[in-house]
């Protein structure tokens, strides 16, 4: 499990020319030249052995464990043979997204494509169920809250399963509600024979000891290797600004910074704050920004409480090409993948330094561009400590801008 032990292995300088079942390259749908850990991590994938794959946000690691699981299934026959586990429906909706471009159908010879399902908490699970019965996907993305209701109503098979990958492997074993149905999957799934297992995140804080529990209660196996590529983050930056300037703050940095497209991450409200009845922060910040940069961006909206098609429709509006402000939570710092995001703003700090990390992972995303990106926290001198903190535990440093 050493992190050397890759360099044993021989790497890859190109993409494998996977043929596809639509008989596509993967140059032919655009990936040309691997990433970092593309490089590193294909060659130990495609040797059937488990993995870590620990990297930072945006270097590829979906396309990295997809490529190896094309290679290893077989589209004609009908039965799940790889399930990846998603937290969230957003990032569920990614990867799908991803997997079903790489699986787009046949066109020549008549081929069965490889179906890809997306079993994600909010969807319509009475539909899933008699698609699930009729016709097993070859590919199933799913979240763990819908995934073990079809396993436990026995209307999900795993027996041919030969792939499992579980993605932001770590944040899915804080999380109370996910860790208990995770742990059962990986208990059953270690029981079979002939399998392999993926882990992703961008952030596996005191790896060592999640390897070697891994391996102890057997969910890898003993010679699982970890990947670990390291971070180049963009370089980060704080602004700092008195107790009740922070919206006006933030408008002065819109217009002097004028981005492409920018997320600004605001704090989830809180229950106190929602029972004296004020307004949701989000709700407040996106009529200021309305009034103060009237029609310079489409202004956009994305948080826990919204419904499930409302959030699908926010991510829909950004997809349209024009320039973006999205005001999120945190339900957006992880698995967005909008690679025209410029700037990132952290119009509220987050909770913690993996958060900061997430939040940050949603610019710089077009591993080989030559573009500039800006992560900016908007603090009051009382929070420079709290930044600080991050700092030391991410170890990266913030340079101080003024407007
Ligand atoms: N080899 C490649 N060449 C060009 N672009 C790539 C390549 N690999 C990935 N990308 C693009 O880079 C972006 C980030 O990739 P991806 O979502 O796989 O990263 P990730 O490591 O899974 O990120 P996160 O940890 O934030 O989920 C995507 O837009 C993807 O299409």
């Amino acid at each position: 499990i050493d992190d050397s032990s890759f360099s044993m292995v021989p790497s890859s300088s190109s993409l494998p020319s996977i043929l596809f079942q639509n008989h596509h390259t993967v140059e032919e749908v655009g990936f040309v030249v691997p990433t970092d850990v593309q490089q590193k991590a294909l060659p130990i994938l495609l040797s059937g052995r488990d993995c870590i794959l620990h990297a930072q946000t945006g270097s590829g690691k979906t396309l990295t464990y997809l490529l190896s699981i094309f290679l290893v299934v077989n589209a004609q026959r009908s039965a799940v043979q790889a399930l990846i586990v998603v937290p969230t429906r957003e990032l569920g909706m990614q990867v799908t997204k991803v997997a079903r471009m790489l699986a787009a159908k046949p066109t020549e010879l008549g081929e069965e494509a490889c179906c890809v399902m997306a079993l994600l908490d909010g969807g319509l699970l009475r539909r899933h169920k008699s698609w699930l019965k009729a016709e097993p996907p070859t590919i199933l993305v799913a979240t763990l809250g819908s995934l073990c209701q079809m396993i436990d109503k026995q209307i999900l098979k795993l027996d041919s399963m030969q792939v499992l990958v579980i993605d932001e492997v770590e944040f899915m074993f804080n999380s109370s509600k996910q860790v208990s149905s995770l742990r059962k999957l990986l208990i059953s799934y270690s029981l079979r024979n002939n399998h392999q297992t993926i882990f992703a995140s961008a952030s596996i804080p005191q790896h060592r000891r999640f390897l070697s529990d891994y391996i102890q209660q057997k969910w890898t196996k003993d010679d699982v290797v970890h990947v670990h590529v390291n971070t180049v983050e963009p370089m980060p930056s704080r602004l700092m600004c008195g107790k009740n300037e922070r919206h006006q703050t933030l408008v002065s940095l819109l217009q002097s910074d004028a981005p492409h497209s920018a997320i600004i991450f605001v704090s989830t409200q809180s229950e106190k704050s929602k029972k004296a009845g004020h307004s949701p922060p989000t709700t407040l910040l996106i009529e200021l920004l309305k009034t103060s940069l009237p029609g310079c961006f489409d202004i956009i909206i994305l948080k826990e409480d919204m419904n499930f098609k409302l959030r699908a429709a926010s991510l829909f509006e950004m997809r349209k090409g024009r320039s973006y402000l999205l005001v999120v939570t945190d339900i957006a710092a992880r698995g967005v993948d909008l690679p025209e995001t410029s700037h990132i703003y952290n119009f509220d700090l987050p909770k913690t330094a993996v958060d900061y990390l997430h939040r940050a992972g949603r610019t710089c995303r077009k591993p080989f561009s030559s573009n500039k990106y800006y992560v900016t926290s908007i603090i009051t001198s009382e929070e420079r400590f709290v930044l600080q903190i991050f700092e030391n535990e991410m170890m990266f440093q913030c340079t101080e801008v003024f407007l």
